[in-house]
C-alpha cells in the first residue's frame, strides 16, 4: 500500500475551484514532483496535505489513516513534515543551535527548556548536521552562510521531526543551477537512505527531470498527467499546457 493516498481531493475559494477532484498516490522512497502553471492548484494541494487548508470534498489517506480534518500540527506529529525558511530570529543562533530548536520542538519541550537549547541532545543535532553535509559549520550562525547551505540546514530542521513523508515547496527558488542541484541530490540521497517519500513543487524543468522519480502536472485545478519524467516530457496534455502545441521542455530550457 502507498503511504500516501490522495483521492477526489477537492478545495474551492468562492467559485474558484483550486483544487478539483485529484487522485493521486505516493510511496515511502519517492520523490514525487508536483509540477503546473501559476494558478493551478499546487500550494493549495500542499496546504491540505499539511493540515494548513481544509478540504471540501475527498481523501488523504497517510499510512491508512484520515489526515482530512485534523490540524496541521497533528499531521506533523504523525510523520508529515515541511521545510521552513530559518526565521530571521533564529538567524543569530548558531547551525547546530538552530537544529537542537527543532528537536526541543519534536520533544515537545520547546518552551519549557528554551534557555537550554545548546546543551539538548547535541550530538544527535550534529549527526543531522552531519547527514546534510554541514557538521563543519556547526558553530557558526546560521546569519553568515551561503544561501545553499542555510537550504541544508533547513533540511536538517525538518530531518529533526524524522518525517516519513516530507513537504517541500519551491526548494530550489532563488538558488544558482549548481546549489540546485546540489540541494536536489542530498534530498534523493535522503530519500533513498531513509526509505523517505517527498512531494515537491518546483517551478525549474532541470531539476523536475532530472531528480523527480514520477510527476503529477496539474493545470486549472485538474490533473491532467501523471508519470515518469520521460512520459510526462512527450505527453500531448502537458505540451499544450505549458507552451502551447508544438513546443517542447528543451525550448523553454533553451530560452531561459
Ligand atoms: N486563499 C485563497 N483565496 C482565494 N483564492 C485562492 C486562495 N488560494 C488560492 N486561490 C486561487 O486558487 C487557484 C489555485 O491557486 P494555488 O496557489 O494553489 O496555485 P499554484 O499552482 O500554487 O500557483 P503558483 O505557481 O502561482 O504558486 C488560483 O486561481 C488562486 O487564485
Amino acid at each position: 500500500m502507498s503511504l500516501l493516498q490522495v483521492n477526489n481531493l477537492g478545495k474551492s475559494f468562492g467559485g474558484v475551484k483550486a483544487v478539483d477532484g485529484i487522485s493521486f498516490e505516493l510511496a515511502a522512497g519517492e520523490l514525487l514532483a508536483l509540477i503546473g502553471p501559476n494558478g493551478a492548484g499546487k500550494s493549495t494541494t500542499f496546504n491540505m496535505v499539511n493540515g494548513q487548508l481544509k478540504a471540501d470534498q475527498g481523501s488523504i489517506l497517510f499510512d491508512g489513516e484520515e489526515l482530512v480534518g485534523r490540524r496541521p500540527r497533528e499531521i506533523w506529529r504523525r510523520g508529515v513534515g515541511r521545510t521552513f525558511q530559518i526565521a530571521e530570529t533564529f538567524a543569530s543562533l548558531t547551525v547546530v543551535e538552530n537544529v537542537q530548536m527543532a528537536l526541543l520542538s519534536h520533544d515537545g519541550k520547546l518552551f519549557s527548556t528554551w534557555r537550554r537549547a545548546a546543551d539538548y541532545r547535541r550530538d544527535d543535532a550534529l549527526q543531522l548536521l552531519d547527514q546534510v553535509g554541514m557538521q563543519r559549520q556547526a558553530d557558526r550562525p546560521c546569519s553568515v552562510l551561503a544561501y545553499g547551505d542555510v537550504k541544508r540546514v533547513e533540511l536538517a530542521i525538518a530531518m529533526a521531526n524524522s518525517p516519513k513523508l516530507l513537504l517541500m515547496d519551491e526548494p530550489t527558488a532563488g538558488m544558482a543551477p549548481q546549489e540546485r542541484n546540489s540541494l536536489m541530490a542530498l534530498t534523493k540521497e535522503l530519500v533513498v537512505q531513509r526509505g523517505m517519500a517527498v512531494l515537491f513543487t518546483e517551478h525549474s524543468m532541470d531539476v523536475v527531470f532530472a531528480y523527480a522519480d514520477r510527476m503529477i502536472v496539474l493545470a486549472r485545478g485538474r490533473l491532467i498527467a501523471q508519470g515518469k519524467p520521460l512520459e510526462i516530457r512527450d505527453h500531448p496534455k502537458v505540451q499544450e499546457v505549458y507552451f502551447g502545441s508544438g513546443k517542447t521542455f528543451e525550448n523553454k530550457e533553451a530560452a531561459t
